[in-house]
């Protein structure tokens, strides 16, 4: 398996925990920094492009306020917003690590930490990264709406109008179901909804249902109490209560298993949750917005998905359209990410050539604005010219499949298949994953290794 070209930083003051991390996460990802002295954060954020900091929060031996954690996670904020930061604590109390989250950290783990988890929060909170960044670095495209430093690019009148029906509902209670394929924008709308409620001060809890299985469903989810399992050594909360008077959004709805659908649907009608070993029930104000790239309506006639599961979470349906159906945002994404591209890259004069503007209109986009992301950075990466003509530009199966004969190169031929794959099922990984034969974790390792 590749490793995922992240660095990680992880800071704590226990040897034995840098070592044991850093030999877990070196497996997975290309550089994982270690520091034992907080003091040199500052000074490694400056040398080295972080994507993620993994942060104890207790110093000093002895030390277990927390506020130390605080401390250097504020010190990052202002010198690196875009770094997201994971705290780690063993002793403090969750409303501490919910006050870290509130100063603008993305997750906490209690130690000792799960390795699952882990891995599920690091990929979660570099996920957010690359969205922090595109909202910080460029504010000057005008035709854009900002929404609180995240930018969301689109002026066709198809996306106008998920741009409309997003305003009109955002500050309604009214739960939100996002559908649209793979890599359409569903996460930049969902946050667009939450940034313009009257719940934007409060927390956005994000949560991948696809990639929890049905035990760590319900400890994320609901949270737990000291002792209800094994590894349970402290009280810890759950999605939910996290996102108390704020949103929780459930992406990839359309993957929870039927037994858990029953779960959450009762959460939803009562909303009332009771942490795993607890009998007490808390109550919870929580805006929900679900999505999926999957036809809930047709799984609801093949019972997979429960009908009244169905009708609670789509109060307002809100369809995000394949990129090829909004042709005319194609030129201003592709601008926006190359202006990303430019200043990271330092290639200051790059330009698109007309035929390659001409190219990206007239190709179908399997992987959609996300795809589109991912191939400007890599024309901006390999073009040596001022110009970034189509030949830059390296389309997917539509143009290669006559090809795919013709290479014998296993690495090119496995890119070109994972293509084909997404393709034929229009960005749907769950189906593009089965029709390959592994796993949809599997699927994304590679979508990412290749940047699709
Ligand atoms: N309108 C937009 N403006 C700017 N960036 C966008 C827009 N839509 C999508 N993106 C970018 O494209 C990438 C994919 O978007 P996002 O994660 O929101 O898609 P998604 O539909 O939630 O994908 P998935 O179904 O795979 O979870 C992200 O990096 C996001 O920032």
């Amino acid at each position: 398996m590749g490793k995922k070209k992240h660095t990680l930083l992880l800071v704590d003051d226990d040897p034995d925990i840098l070592y044991s991390l850093k030999l877990f996460l070196g497996r997975f990802y290309s550089e994982v920094i270690t520091l034992s002295d907080p003091k040199k954060i500052m000074s490694t954020l400056s040398q080295s492009v972080v994507d993620l900091v993994l942060m104890d929060m207790n110093f000093r031996r002895g030390e277990q306020s927390g506020n130390e954690g605080l401390y250097w996670l504020k010190r990052i904020n202002e010198v690196s917003p875009e770094t997201v930061v994971v705290l780690m604590t063993a002793y403090s109390s969750v409303g501490l690590a919910v006050e870290g989250i509130k100063l603008g950290a993305y997750d906490f783990l209690l130690k000792p930490w799960d390795n699952d988890k882990l891995l599920v929060t690091i990929d979660g909170g570099i996920a957010q990264r690359k969205s922090k960044k595109q909202g910080e670095k460029f504010k000057k495209i005008t035709t854009s709406l900002d929404i609180d430093g995240h930018r969301v690019i689109g002026t066709s009148k198809t996306f106008k109008e998920v741009v409309n029906m997003a305003e009109k509902v955002a500050d309604t209670n009214a739960n939100v179901l996002l559908l649209g394929e793979n890599g359409t924008g569903k996460y930049v709308v969902a946050k667009m909804l939450h940034n313009l409620s009257s719940r934007r001060d409060k927390i956005f809890a994000h949560v991948d249902l696809g990639s929890l299985n049905g035990n760590l469903f319900e400890s994320e989810l609901f949270g737990y109490a000291k002792g209800a399992f094994t590894d349970a050594k402290e009280d810890s909360i759950g999605r939910f209560e996290l996102a108390d008077e704020g949103t929780l959004f459930l992406d990839e709805i359309g993957n929870l298993p039927i037994h858990l659908q029953t779960k959450l649907l009762a959460v939803l009608q009562n909303r009332k949750v009771v942490r795993l070993g607890e009998s007490r029930e808390r109550a919870i104000d929580v805006r929900i917005i679900c999505a999926t790239n999957m036809d809930l309506h047709a799984m609801v006639e093949q019972k997979e998905f429960r009908q009244d599961l169905l009708y609670r979470i789509n109060t307002m349906e809100i369809l995000v359209p394949p990129l090829r159906d909004r042709v005319d945002d194609i030129p201003l994404l592709a601008t926006f990410f190359l202006e990303r591209n430019k200043k990271k890259y330092q290639k200051g004069k790059l330009q698109f050539s007309p035929e390659a503007i001409e190219a990206l209109k007239n190709y179908r986009w399997p992987g959609n604005v996300r795809e589109l992301e991912h191939m400007v950075e890599r024309a901006v990466i390999l073009c040596d010219e001022n110009e970034i003509s189509e030949s830059d530009l390296h389309f997917g199966p539509q143009r290669k499949k006559e090809n795919l004969i013709a290479s014998l190169n296993l690495e090119e031929t496995e890119r070109m298949l994972v293509e084909m794959a997404l393709e034929k099922h229009q960005g749907n990984v769950t189906n593009a994953a089965r029709d390959l034969g592994i796993t949809r974790a599997a699927l994304y390792r590679r979508m990412d290794k290749f940047k699709l």
